[in-house]
């Protein structure tokens, strides 16, 4: 019997994990045995609740947040507003021109409406919007369908109306690329604008995608306490951490190096031990999967790449990382 990782760590954060309707299925002895937070990895996006115009289908969202409530599982609802996995519809009227903020207003609050209340009492974070912060340049905000119609406009409506549907339910600002300073100074300041405006954001997710190397410790350091400074809870809500840095495109191995295991046993070591320094602030450690089996990555930066991101291989066994990350 090993240890639980929710067990370990519940004086300090919730432990959570990325699911979708198979892996719930296939994962499910891990999930039950570690964790104590879910998160729809694609199936509470915009374009798999709504895909067309007020048609919605929340059968496999049902099905995991079912997985997670008769799991004594909390569950972290990602996301309402993101420049991906949006469909195209919500962008253009019936002559099929691109639509004015007025409308785009429209449709986000029947969406955010729709989907927070249903969800209401079971869901007890959003993700409300993900990635609206440029990663280059001088400009605040990512050029998308969203910005260009209604400017920084879009991202304060989603919070209100938000906050309207279930006043319970906190809300976060999510990205990526959180812990290098340009980006990290670029979210600082959308969310301290946003909440000098008096729009409700209750916490700052760091998404968290790592590798061996990048962001160091310090980096990761000084965005929590940057974040932190805002007076905002933290979750990290994507956490993984690549065998490959990100412009490394090789694809030849079929499985990891005995080097890359130790190295990543390491950072989960250290990454771990930092997370407990700040665990006043950092209420939830959420992987974007649990197991080698299925990631993400598999296929992100490169595709058809094997990745071996987590604490548990392809077998559900436990790593050198694992054993690093269960004594608290
Ligand atoms: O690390 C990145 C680099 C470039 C673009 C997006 C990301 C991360 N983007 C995340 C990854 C996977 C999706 O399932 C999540 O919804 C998204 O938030």
């Amino acid at each position: 019997m090993i240890p639980s990782l929710r067990e370990v760590y519940k004086e300090h954060f919730r432990i959570g994990a990325a699911v979708s309707p198979i892996t719930i299925k296939t994962q499910k002895d891990l999930l039950v045995s570690h964790v104590n937070s879910i998160t729809a990895e694609n199936h509470m996006k915009f374009e798999h609740l709504q895909p067309k115009e007020g048609e919605f289908t929340f059968e496999q969202a049902d099905e995991i947040v079912h997985f997670a409530l008769s799991n004594n599982m909390v569950v972290r609802g990602h996301t309402l507003v993101w420049h991906n996995q949006t469909p195209p519809w919500m962008f253009y009227d019936r002559e099929g021109k691109v639509v004015g903020k007025e409308l785009l207003f429209e449709r986000l609050k029947a969406h955010i409406s729709t989907v927070i209340q249903r969800y209401k009492g079971k869901v007890y974070c959003w993700d409300v919007v993900n990635e609206a912060v440029a990663d280059e340049g001088n400009d605040l905000l990512r050029i998308s369908r969203w910005s260009e119609i209604a400017g920084m406009e879009f991202i304060e409506k989603a919070f209100l109306y938000a906050r309207e549907a279930d006043p319970n339910a906190l809300l976060f600002y999510n990205d990526y690329n959180e812990s290098f300073p340009e980006k990290r100074e670029k979210i600082y300041k959308l969310v301290k604008s946003l909440l000098e405006k008096h729009i409700p954001v209750d916490g700052i997710g760091l998404q968290a995608h790592w590798s061996l190397t990048r962001p160091t410790l310090e980096e990761i350091r000084l965005a929590i306490e940057r974040y932190a400074s805002l007076g905002v809870q933290l979750h990290i809500t994507e956490l993984d951490i690549s065998m490959f840095e990100f412009d490394d495109h090789r694809n030849d191995l079929i499985k990891p190096t005995d080097q890359m295991v130790d190295k990543q046993a390491e950072r989960y070591d250290q990454i771990f031990s930092l997370f407990k320094e700040y665990s006043d602030v950092i209420r939830n450690v959420t992987f974007w999967g649990i197991a080698d089996d299925y990631t993400w990555l598999d296929n992100f930066p490169v595709k058809q790449r094997k990745n071996w991101p987590f604490l548990f291989d392809e077998n559900h066994q436990p790593k050198p990382a694992f054993w690093k990350v269960c004594t608290c």
